[in-house]
């Protein structure tokens, strides 16, 4: 029987990213930029605001007016022009003028500062408008200047971020009716096993659901990509051999979940040969998801991922996730990981390094990780709780409540730009 000789996980990383790709750029509406990711950096292309403009309903004046202005001693201004936002004065305001301006509203000439409506008397003498103003103003006093928020030229956001509404808002901002994004990458999935009834199904003797498959539709649409889904199939090899070389075929790569053991029906291993496709890996120092394998057949990627859901999650999260990420052109496709208190023991030994399934708590304002559920690759409930993953390196013994270890965030928009690496004294 074959032994399988493990490699570290950031060698298995290393080998899968040297068949990294850029997806094409192609532009959508506005309306439908939603979570995609840019395929280009936004650069701010005029200042924001483009002008300098009032940001109270009040009134532009010339601060020089109010020198001497006091409770006692209030100056009377004549209101010669009314500008509401979207609105530009023609005139010019002069000595002892005010023009009447709402928020939004250009500044105009001559004005260097606004007075809010509640701090002056308004009063009209033969149908003339004049207010009267108590109190000293500087120059500039509330003004929203030209270029504050951001100046032309200024780069704003990276290429490969996923769009989220503040980014929507500043392609508004900007006139882009049309965003560039990347192109999603076609994912085909296919879930092998002779056991797997479908949802729809009354569970029978021996048999089980497949979960697999639709977890990682699921991990496809949230890592930012589309999949296609391939009927789940029974462990025949001509069947799954001729269905895996359509999807490679018809897809940018192809995912498939269980089949890559040791076992008599595992036929993964054997048909990357028969397709000619190249084994990159198939085993992973890593629990769970240590058979997860990845071949490579005309620069496509077949991942392999284990048949035990937790393992298929993991294998997913570790390798097609940065993958895919990469593919929207973003530079931080890895998951980011933080570094947090362990809220409960682990005790279990670690020969390899170790994704727990855990959830995120914030106390007292420290980061906490807790285990959820059994630490066994063949569960399925744990998923459902979990949004970060406790990484324990492999060498190290079980670990303590208060213990800080790292975090790998499973719900983050950031990411990182390096993958996480086994520390040396793993090795
Ligand atoms: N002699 C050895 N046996 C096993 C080894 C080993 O090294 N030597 N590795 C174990 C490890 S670790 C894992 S992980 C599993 C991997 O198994 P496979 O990837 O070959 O997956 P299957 O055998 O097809 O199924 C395993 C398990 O998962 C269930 N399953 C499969 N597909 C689905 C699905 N779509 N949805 C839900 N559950 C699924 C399946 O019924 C099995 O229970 O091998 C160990 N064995
Ligand atoms: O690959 Mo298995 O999940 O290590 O238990
Ligand atoms: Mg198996």
């Amino acid at each position: 029987m074959e032994i399988r000789k493990p490699i570290w996980v950031r060698d298995a990383v290393a080998k899968m990213m040297e068949y990294k790709k850029r997806g094409e750029t192609e532009l959508v509406s506005i309306d439908e930029c939603d979570g995609r990711f840019l395929s280009e950096p936004i650069i701010a292309d005029h200042d924001v605001p483009p002008f300098n403009r009032s940001p109270y309903d009040g009134f532009a004046l010339r601060s020089s007016d109010t020198e001497n202005a006091s409770r006692d001693n209030p100056q009377r201004l004549q209101v010669v022009d009314e500008i509401g936002a979207g609105q530009v004065s023609g005139k010019t305001v002069g000595p002892m003028e005010a023009i009447r301006i709402m928020t939004g509203a250009q500044i105009p000439g001559g004005a260097d500062c606004v007075v809010m409506l509640e701090l002056v008397n308004e009063l009209k003498e033969n149908g003339e408008s004049f207010i009267e103003i108590k109190r000293v103003m500087k120059k500039w006093d509330n003004i929203s200047f030209q270029g504050e928020d951001a100046k032309k030229g200024t780069p704003l956001i990276d290429k490969g971020v996923r769009i989220n509404p503040g980014i929507k808002a500043l392609l508004a901002t900007f006139g882009y009716s049309k965003v560039p994004v990347a192109k999603k990458p076609l994912i085909g999935v296919l879930a092998t096993g002779s056991e797997l009834l479908g949802p729809e199904d009354d569970l029978v003797p021996g048999k089980i659901r497949n979960s697999n498959g639709y977890m990682i539709e699921s991990q496809i649409l949230r890592a930012g990509a589309q999949y296609k889904r391939y009927e789940q199939c029974a462990d025949d090899l001509e069947k799954l051999r001729d269905t895996i070389m359509q999807a490679t075929e018809e897809c940018d790569a192809v995912i498939t979940t269980g089949g890559v053991s040791v076992g008599d029906y595992d036929h993964l291993p054997e048909i990357y040969e028969q397709i000619g496709a190249r084994l990159l890996f198939n085993k992973i120092a890593m629990r769970p998801g240590s058979v997860t394998s990845c071949a490579e057949r005309d620069g496509k990627l077949l991942f392999g991922l284990s048949g035990n859901p937790s393992a298929c999650y993991v294998g997913f999260e570790l390798f097609a996730g940065p993958y895919i990420k990469y593919w929207l052109h973003s530079d931080r496709p890895y998951l980011r990981t933080i570094r947090g208190t362990l809220k409960s023991d682990f005790p279990k030994p670690n020969p390899f390094s170790r994704f727990v399934r855990s959830r995120i708590l914030f106390e007292d304002g420290k980061v906490y990780a807790e285990p959820v559920g059994l630490d066994k690759s063949g569960v399925v409930t744990s998923l459902a709780w979990a949004d970060c993953f406790i990484v324990l390196p492999g060498g190290t013994r079980g670990f303590q409540a208060g213990d800080h270890v790292d975090m790998m965030l499973l719900e983050d928009a950031e990411g990182s730009d390096k993958p996480w690496q086994e520390p040396r004294f793993s090795k």
